[in-house]
């Protein structure tokens, strides 16, 4: 993992931003703990609240009862610790395979964030040990199934609470790559295995934080991912050599959607100072009836079409933060008060159905880019291009990008398919009728991660087109193939982070695809779906141009 040397996320005192996840889970950022006074007594103040009421045989749900359909069961105050290291053992229940190590990272982050507003009772002790394993790159094995989302990710979470308190060599973790039992583990940081106080157990595990962690990480990758399609649409109208018109503000102030007038400003930022598309701003270019007078839909109302998306997203990130930043378990003790209130903010309904609709909004975005892509294959709607834009049409044997599309074409319906939700779907007699509401928010977001991946596929598929239409536009414009000199400085930038990407360098001779036995698009579209999920040099192409 590559380290940010320089920069430490502190957690504790702000709210974490979906930024800080993604740094912390997935470039190995440091991490440390506000070291406010007040709220490292409020961290205390909580737990020796629950201390005390065990002393006391006082009735709280979870220390000193048994857990969910279970809870008319009394335990004793000799008891208490037990129950806690009990349930990490019954919850060690996970099946499939394990959850990406930045998945688990995001996690740990958030269970520390969470635990440190001082409402769940669990000793510093175990919160710094979250960050020693972030800071030490020290990774529980968890596993891909085993939560509903609705006392938050039990299971998951439990197989991160046994690795942390070294409870069995069972409890597996990556330590900077290797695998080992987590006691093993635990000696190598020089720290000892620990046993859960009352509470202790429950705090860990009664909560969101892994669904939030692989959410945040989505809505991290579908915010590059909408920049993305932006500047690969704006290739396209230019490939296609369409109108800058349909984004003109007059239109969009009377329709002042903010996604809609984004996307619009967007688009013209983003055609700026280009010969390939028509500049018709203050009015029409010469029309001799040779072609429509306007573009087809989905280039003249893609504001329309990508506002809903870029709203949705704008939503569902806000809300993503909020649940990052909440304390998520039960019963949380008021300290103030010194109370207890029985809750259930461990119900993952904004994970759920937030990253339901982040994959709907996927769905969409690569159906419309499928519809340009088949507007630049088809002589009929391409405006002058060769058929399936082949290079060397003096090469009859030359058949272009027909294969290609048809990869394209066989993701996009499997996008819009993983579109449906999962929220509407859930078991009706989850732990004994107790649970019997439920978010299946863990298994949206680790749906979402799928789609996330299956995007970044087609995503390269997308911006090989775009490149090799505009390049073909550059042709039929200036009479050679280097459409650098053609597109509009902006974009520019992003085609030549995938002509980078690809290892094939613009050229006045040849376009992108010339003979079709002249390279492997297969390699070409791993090589820039890798660089995608790496956010390389293509997501730094698009920072450049201001789009993320
Ligand atoms: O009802 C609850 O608040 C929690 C239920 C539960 C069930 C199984 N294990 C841990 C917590």
């Amino acid at each position: 993992m590559p380290r940010h040397e320089n920069k430490i996320v502190t957690v504790g005192d702000e709210n974490l931003t979906i930024t800080d996840v993604a740094e912390v889970a997935r470039q190995g950022t440091s991490v440390q703990l506000a070291d406010t006074e007040e709220l490292l007594e409020q961290v205390k103040a909580a737990h020796n609240y629950i201390e005390d009421a065990v002393a006391q045989n006082k009735a709280i749900y979870g220390v000193t009862t048994g857990f969910g359909g279970m809870a008319d069961t009394v335990i004793s105050s000799q008891e208490a610790a037990e129950l806690q290291n009990n349930l990490i053992w019954f919850l060690k229940s996970g099946a499939g395979k394990p959850l990406p190590l930045a998945d688990v990272r995001a996690a740990m982050l958030l269970r520390m964030n969470s635990h440190l507003k001082g409402a769940s009772g669990i000793r510093l002790k175990l919160i710094k040990r979250m960050a020693t394993f972030l800071n030490q790159g020290v990774t529980p094995h968890v596993y891909e199934y085993g939560s509903i989302g609705a006392s938050g990710d039990l299971v998951p979470l439990a197989r991160i609470t046994g690795a942390l308190i070294g409870i069995d060599d069972s409890f597996t973790v990556d330590f900077q790559g290797q695998s080992m039992p987590a006691p093993q583990a635990l000696k190598k940081l020089g720290l000892k295995p620990l046993i859960l106080h009352p509470k202790e157990g429950l705090a860990m595990t009664n909560g969101t934080s892994v669904m939030t962690g692989i959410a945040a990480l989505c809505v991290h990758d579908a915010q590059q991912l909408l920049a993305l399609a932006m500047g690969t649409h704006a290739l396209f109208v230019q490939g296609l050599a369409g109108t800058n018109q349909s984004f003109h503000p007059f239109i969009h102030d009377l329709k002042p959607h903010s996604g809609q007038k984004w996307a619009a400003a967007t688009m013209l930022d983003l055609l700026e100072g280009s010969v390939l598309s028509r500049d018709e701003r203050q009015e029409q270019q010469h029309f001799e009836g040779e072609n429509l007078i306007q573009d087809r839909y989905s280039l003249r109302c893609l504001p329309q079409y990508l506002g809903p998306i870029v709203d949705g997203l704008r939503e569902i990130a806000g809300q993503i933060e909020v649940e990052m930043n909440s304390v998520t378990d039960n019963p949380l003790i008021d300290v103030d008060n010194q109370t207890t209130y029985h809750c259930g903010n461990f119900l993952g309904q904004y994970v759920g159905v937030g990253m339901d609709k982040l994959r709907y909004y996927l769905g969409l975005l690569t159906k419309h880019l499928d519809t340009q892509i088949a507007l630049l294959v088809a002589p009929e709607f391409n405006n002058g291009l060769p058929p399936s834009l082949v290079g060397n049409t003096g090469r009859k044997v030359n058949m272009g990008l027909k294969g290609l599309q048809i990869t394209g074409n066989s993701l996009m319906p499997l996008l819009t398919f993983f579109g449906n939700s999962i929220a509407d779907r859930f078991p009706t007699h989850a732990e004994q009728f107790n649970q019997n509401i439920n978010s299946q928010g863990f298994a949206s977001a680790n749906l979402t991660r799928q789609t996330i991946s299956i995007s970044h596929q087609y995503m390269a598929v997308a911006l090989m087109f775009a490149v090799q239409g505009v390049d073909q536009r550059t042709y039929k414009v200036a009479g050679h193939y280097d459409a650098r000199e053609c597109l509009s400085p902006t974009t520019e930038k992003l085609y030549s982070a995938v002509r980078a990407v690809v290892d094939k360098p613009p050229s006045s001779r040849r376009p992108y695809i010339w003979n079709d036995c002249e390279q492997s698009l297969d390699y070409h579209i791993a090589c820039i779906a890798t660089d995608l999920a790496q956010g390389g040099i293509i997501s730094q192409a698009t920072q450049e141009m201001g789009l993320s």
